[in-house]
């Protein structure tokens, strides 16, 4: 989750990089990517061996249901990340959603603009808030939405065209929101805690957000990253890949790994917030996206955030004399996250006791 910040103004609002690309214009020095790791944009990687996990499996009546959630438990910690399967959400329902976002982004600028974000806002199509004159720029354009609570959504950034985006959008955020409450369960249950342990975190009121990403192909991918290395403040996200174009790159032990496509799978990854509630036994992948010069990619990520007014901290069950809590208990932490997100710092570090 490396989008955007609720507090400061933007300095100045690239245009669409999509745009830029038709109009012929040679791209702004300012998505050259200079961060750490530079010298690797562009590199190829092996693939990383992400465990695949069956959801069904994870169920009550499941006779495989102890395997499953071992299984769970050693993708967290060992990647951060699993790739799901069976999980609920139809094969149509992700077909429509990846066509509806190839949609929107392929219609005419003036009627995406129609959803355009604006200064002081989040949500709406576009970029991230440029914060810094020295914000390395993402080869990304955007959308933004809240999708849950449903009386929380700004329907006014909500595209109608392709007519039936938000249709297929209500039933995505509800089939990811019956996903991420099944993995947070589990994930409990896999570290030996009561089922309810992380959904009480989770608190009454969580927020998820979808952010649609569209990659246009890039003259420079040794150059230019999709999105720069972050690890996402969410608590879970659930993403659904392009099917059929890769670009998902997940750090381990200071190496770069590609994450595989399987199209019928969901990318479920730990966020910030659930490295905390679990005493870091889970922890928050740094990952980025590369580009490509030749194809187009999109993809579409689904943040799950606790309730502002919940209390996120080490499970009490997790920390003993053995394993000492490691985090302190935090509150908000998207605002924490965005403080230290615009200065380069990993959010997380600020957590850490
Ligand atoms: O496009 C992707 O595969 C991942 C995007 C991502 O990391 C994000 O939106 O936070
Ligand atoms: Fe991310």
């Amino acid at each position: 989750m490396s989008s955007s910040s609720s507090s400061s103004s933007s300095t100045f609002v690239p245009k669409p990089v999509q745009e830029q690309l038709s109009n012929g214009e040679e791209f702004s020095e300012r998505y050259i990517y200079k961060g750490p790791d530079r010298e690797t944009v562009g590199a190829h990687f092996p693939v990383a061996d992400i465990q695949v996990v069956d959801l069904r499996k994870l169920s009550y009546l499941s006779p495989e249901r102890d395997e499953e959630l071992k299984k769970l438990k050693s993708a967290l910690n060992s990647w951060g990340c699993f790739q799901a399967v069976n999980h609920g959400m139809s094969i149509s329902l992700m077909e429509q959603t990846r066509e509806a976002t190839k949609s929107f982004f392929a219609t005419a600028k003036k009627e995406k603009q129609k959803y355009a974000r604006p200064e002081d806002d989040i949500e709406g199509y576009g970029n991230d808030m440029i914060l810094s004159e020295k914000q390395t720029l993402d080869w990304t354009d955007r959308l933004y939405l809240t999708i849950m609570p449903i009386g929380q959504r700004k329907l006014q950034y909500w595209p109608q065209t392709p007519p039936n985006f938000r249709d297929v959008l209500d039933e995505f955020a509800k089939a990811s929101e019956r996903i991420g409450e099944e993995v947070f369960k589990a994930m409990a249950v896999s570290l030996g805690l009561d089922e309810h342990c992380f959904m009480e975190m989770y608190g009454k009121e969580p927020k998820m957000y979808a952010r649609f990403n569209f990659y246009p192909p890039c003259p420079r991918p040794d150059l230019v990253l999709g999105v720069k290395p972050h690890a996402d403040g969410s608590a879970l996200t659930i993403l659904l890949q392009d099917k059929d174009v890769e670009g998902l790159q997940v750090e381990k032990n200071g190496q770069w790994f590609r994450v595989a496509t399987i199209p019928v799978a969901l990318l479920i990854n730990v966020g910030d917030q659930m490295e905390i509630m679990s005493n870091g036994y889970f922890w928050s992948p740094v990952h980025r996206v590369s580009t490509n010069a030749s194809n187009e990619r999109i993809s579409v990520a689904v943040f799950c955030i606790p309730d502002g007014e919940s209390e996120i901290e080490p499970a009490g069950e997790l920390m003993d004399e053995d394993r000492p809590r490691l985090y302190k208990t935090v509150k908000n932490y998207v605002d924490l996250y965005f403080q230290n997100y615009q200065i380069g710092r990993r959010p997380i570090d600020a957590a850490k006791i």
